[in-house]
């Protein structure tokens, strides 16, 4: 692994598009920032529309304008980028983009290193890193890595044979599969929290834990995405990797060493103990949602099959709640519960883990029940841990009442969270791989997530609706309530 100030050429496919406006020029703003990179940069943006490197430099100002309250030294930073139009469909092509490679290697000394970033739909990977190997992109005198935007195909086959089409090109240790919510500051804190306290870990098996619960929840709807989305739903845009990801991530064994290869192994382990969901089960398993209209404080809003895009029949389901069940011996018995859904009441990413009652109540009344002890890990929008504890009520003797003991990263001065694709990118260009997708991990996910959306189409769950606005469908709500548990609140 390289050290500081990696130096690269950073190959952008799809630098028009919506996700390097918003995400990736930003990011490598910061970086440059705050001096991850230094001066041995540059960025070459590739897509179809004709612009001019001023245009897309201009571009570049305005994503970080938009996104960064103080931005400086724009002129300077942008001009490390360049722009190269072309359809990415078309091999000839990808001559004259290695001259301009190379040229910029020359002018900026970036010893031959290449990432080629492919911002752009699944159904261009294959032929785009077949292009790069064929026309020699990939033959400098440094390394060259490729990265890759989910989704990863829109099944296991699929995903079989865009992985097939890319090993022809890059070795797997070339193969950077991005899943940003693995940049995410306290998502990374979870293997910390769990194997840096002694607190947690001997409690943290079925012994003492009854069930944890990981939720997403995004306030926004589909927005422009509505042709994507479709195809895609909840199910494949969230559950198949970022939500797999957080729960391999909370059940998977200690590492014996904190390297990228032991990590995988152990999240791999996770994901083939996931009880895979029968035909007969799917209903009672997992619920699927699709938003309404409804209201989100003063603002009415319109119902998913009223977006752009969008069919006004449409059976693509925008929330997902699921009972995930890992059959190995830390894990049987336990529930993970699952949900993610659009345009709910609160943006809020949390796991909450939810520790066994404690075996008498000697403080309430009877019939009531002594609240449970509570691990709470804020992923976003606060960044931090609660641990929900009982304590001594002041004004009754017999009676305890839950207290928190609150770390809210948020707030602890110095502490500067960059932001996921921030990471990933700085991690990518030093080499490192932990916090990306290996193939097992995508196959293993897709084959838990396949029969699922299968049962769907064969119409053996009802997609049942929810207002705009709300915490979901009731239905999700009943799936907690029949084993003894419920939501924790979002937000
Ligand atoms: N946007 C987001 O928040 C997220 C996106 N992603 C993933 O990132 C990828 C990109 O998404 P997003 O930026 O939203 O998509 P957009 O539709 O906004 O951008 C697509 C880009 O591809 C270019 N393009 C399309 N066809 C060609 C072609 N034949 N040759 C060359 N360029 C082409 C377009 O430019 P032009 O029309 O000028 O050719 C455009 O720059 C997708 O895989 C998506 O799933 C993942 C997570 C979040
Ligand atoms: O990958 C995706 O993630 C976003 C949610 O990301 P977050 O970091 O804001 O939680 C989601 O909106 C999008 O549909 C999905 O493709």
């Amino acid at each position: 692994m390289t050290q500081e100030q990696p130096k690269s050429v950073i190959v952008i496919f799809g630098a028009t598009g919506d996700l390097a406006k918003r995400k990736l020029f930003p990011s490598i703003y910061r970086l440059v920032q705050n001096n991850k990179i230094g001066e041995n940069f540059a960025v070459v943006g590739v897509a179809r529309r004709p612009w001019t490197n001023e245009e897309f430099r201009s571009n570049v100002t305005d994503s970080i304008q938009t996104s960064i309250k103080e931005s400086k030294d724009l002129d300077e930073f942008t001009s490390h980028f360049h722009y190269h139009p072309f359809d990415v469909t078309n091999p000839s092509s990808y001559l004259e983009l290695n001259d301009l490679l190379n040229k910029l290697d020359g002018t900026y000394q970036t010893e031959g290193n290449r990432i080629f970033y492919l911002a752009m739909a699944p159904e261009f990977f294959g032929t785009i890193a077949q292009n790069l190997k064929k026309e020699g992109l990939t033959a400098t005198d440094g390394w060259s890595r490729l990265v890759i935007e989910k989704p990863f195909g829109h099944d296991l086959p699929s995903a079989q044979k865009l992985n097939q089409e890319i090993r022809e090109a890059f070795n797997e240790d070339q193969i950077y599969r991005i899943d940003h919510y693995l940049g995410k500051e306290m998502v990374q804190n979870i293997e910390v929290i769990r194997f840096a306290n002694a607190l947690f870990e001997p409690l943290w098996n079925n012994r003492y834990i009854s069930n944890i619960q990981v939720t997403s929840s995004e306030v926004l709807g589909v927005e422009d995405r509505g042709r994507y989305y479709e195809k895609s739903g909840a199910l494949r845009d969230m559950v198949q990797n970022h939500m797999l990801q957080m729960v391999a991530l909370l059940a998977m064994e200690p590492p014996i060493k904190l390297t990228t290869d032991e990590i995988r192994s152990e999240k791999v382990k996770v994901l083939r103990a996931l009880r895979s969901v029968k035909d007969e089960d799917v209903s009672k398993y997992f619920i699927r949602g699709q938003y309404a209209g409804g209201k989100l404080g003063d603002k009415q809003l319109i119902g998913y099959r009223e977006e752009n895009n969008v069919e006004d029949t449409s059976q693509t389901e925008t929330y997902v709640a699921g009972k995930l069940l890992i059959d190995n011996f830390r894990w049987a018995g336990v529930p993970f519960y699952i949900r993610t859904g659009k345009r709910m009441a609160a943006k809020s990413t949390k796991i909450v883990v939810q520790f066994k009652d404690i075996p008498m109540n000697l403080y309430y009344n009877k019939g009531e029940t002594v609240p449970p002890n509570l691990l709470v890990i804020h992923i976003q929008p606060e960044e931090g841990i609660t641990l929900q504890l009982n304590a001594k009520k002041d004004d009754e003797a017999d009676y305890s009442k839950p207290v928190n003991l609150d770390l809210s990263n948020n707030f602890l001065e110095g502490i500067n969270t960059p932001e996921a694709y921030e990471k990933l990118l700085y991690d990518c260009m030093r080499g490192d791989a932990t916090n990306f997708t290996h193939w097992d991990e995508v196959a293993l996910s897709w084959s838990y997530v396949d029969p699922i959306s299968d049962a769907w189409k064969k119409g053996l769950a009802e997609l049942t609706t929810y207002p705009s606005g709300s915490s979901g469908p009731d239905e999700a709500d009943n799936m907690l309530k029949q084993d003894g548990f419920q939501w924790w609140p979002l937000g």
